[in-house]
């Protein structure tokens, strides 16, 4: 049976933890582990359930808190400085007082195994059962809710609608939280929304999605000389710098240095590659660790959206093949997407030239005065290169004669993020070959 996303990332998390605690009870680990993954998409849902009942709708109508019974007595969870996470739950983990791995420090640790989970026995009173409601009480519920309302379809609980969250299926995210959430207290939030608020990561955040991440962040200080990422390794968390100042080093080649506002690790998490390259702390830092699965379910497909928008198109340019995955992506965050009609001019001979063009469809001709049209351009071609290469005006006028969608690239990028590529460009200059074969026609 093919896996969803979700699943996978949710398991490949598991995994994770798996390899990191490594316990000597592989069955009671999963049971616990399981059981507080619940446990937290439970409490997040009692928090939409809260706000979507301040809008007079009622998310849960079987699971009100008569129903379920009083099960909120979960022990506070206590964030590494302090920050509270609010026991307003009415799902309880069977296991949370016994899991020696649990970070509830409540409840007798009676017994190895003292689940709900007796086969056949009816639970005691129904606040003892882990899921709430049951099945077969279903219709009761609803009578009990006489005000029920259908929710609207796009209904989405406490998340706006937001472009970037549309294009991400809003519905994905509902009830979900993140494995490591823990609510930030107010100094921690200032901290963060200072080192990283104005970040194009968050800059294309709803203000929901923007707190699910705060809230996901790990704060992690680094002794200088620390190896943050060993290159190879499998990725497991992206990181934000708020102090300090990491090298980055590909085969054991110093290859980048960044300070306080960057980020780094995302390219694993991305495309389910090895680590690119080994990350050292050159100072003693400050960083903020996001878990893959929050990574990709917010992350990847806002922020980090053009990357898998332009993914396949570079991976096609036979001129980008000498780019690694890191210069890929670097380039697809500068890239920016431009439509035309046929018939319509895209640069004009004699213009001052200021992108380049990478044709993701559709059809061009290139055209000189006097001369006519001298070149036909399909999709994964390039054009406007000599003007930035040469610092020439534009040698030719290139149109449209499709419907035409391009990838342009300014002429910053250009100098930057092109890489090997340029050598490429300069090889293939078409207005070289057309002087060679105009001074010896006889290779025309
Ligand atoms: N030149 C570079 N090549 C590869 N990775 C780099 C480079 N500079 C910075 N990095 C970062 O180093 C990280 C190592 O882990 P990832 O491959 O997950 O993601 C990588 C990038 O975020
Ligand atoms: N034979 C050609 N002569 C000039 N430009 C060409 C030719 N064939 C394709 N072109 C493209 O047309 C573009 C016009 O703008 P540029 O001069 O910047 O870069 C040019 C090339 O990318």
């Amino acid at each position: 049976m093919p896996m969803f996303g979700d699943q996978r990332v949710e398991l490949e998390l598991f995994e994770a933890e798996v390899k990191k605690r490594k316990p000597a009870d592989l069955l009671q680990f999963s049971a616990n582990y399981f059981n507080r993954r619940l446990e937290q998409q439970r409490s997040f849902a009692r928090r939409q359930e809260t706000l979507a009942s301040s809008k007079g709708i009622v998310l849960f109508p079987a699971a009100s808190e008569q129903e379920c019974g009083a099960a909120a007595s979960l022990s506070l969870e206590e964030s590494e400085s302090g920050g509270v996470e609010k026991p307003d739950v009415a799902f309880k983990s069977p296991f949370a007082g016994d899991d020696p791995h649990s970070t509830h420090g409540s409840g007798p640790a009676a017994g190895l195994f003292k689940g709900n989970f007796d086969v056949g026995k009816e639970p005691a009173s129904r606040s003892e059962s882990p899921m709430c409601p049951r099945h077969d009480e279903e219709p009761k519920a609803k009578k009990a809710n006489a005000n029920f309302q259908p929710l609207p379809t796009n209904f989405n609980a406490e998340r706006r609608t937001s472009v970037s969250a549309e294009t991400f299926q809003p519905s994905s995210l509902d009830n979900w939280v993140p494995p490591h959430y823990v609510e930030k207290n107010k100094q921690q939030l200032q901290r963060l929304l200072k080192a990283v608020g104005g970040s194009f990561l968050f800059n294309k955040l709803d203000q929901d999605s923007r707190k699910l991440v705060v809230n996901a962040l790990e704060e992690k200080k680094v002794p200088k000389g620390t190896e943050v990422i060993k290159q190879g390794d499998e990725g497991d968390f992206f990181y934000v710098v708020e102090e300090g100042t990491v090298d980055f080093y590909v085969n054991h080649h110093k290859v980048n240095t960044s300070g306080p506002g960057s980020s780094f690790g995302e390219l694993a998490l991305m495309y389910n590659n090895p680590r690119a390259s080994t990350v050292i702390a050159k100072t003693d830092c400050v960083l903020w660790a996001l878990d893959r699965l929050t990574f990709r379910k917010i992350l990847l497909g806002s922020s980090f959206q053009k990357r898998l928008m332009y993914d396949e198109l570079l991976k096609s340019m036979p001129i980008l093949k000498s780019l690694t995955t890191y210069d890929r992506a670097k380039l697809a965050d500068a890239l920016d997407t431009e439509l035309y009609e046929p018939g319509q001019v895209i640069i004009r001979e004699g213009d001052v030239g200021e992108n380049f063009y990478l044709i993701e469809y559709g059809e061009c001709d290139v055209s000189k005065k006097g001369k006519g049209v001298i070149n036909h351009l399909k999709s994964h071609d390039y054009f406007g290169e000599i003007a930035l290469l040469k610092d020439l005006p534009r040698q030719a006028t290139v149109t449209a004669t499709k419907k035409t969608k391009v990838a342009t690239l300014g002429k910053s990028g250009f100098q930057r993020l092109l890489g090997p590529a340029v050598d490429v460009l300069k090889l293939n200059d078409p207005t070289r070959v057309q002087e060679s074969q105009e001074k010896d026609p006889a290779h025309a």
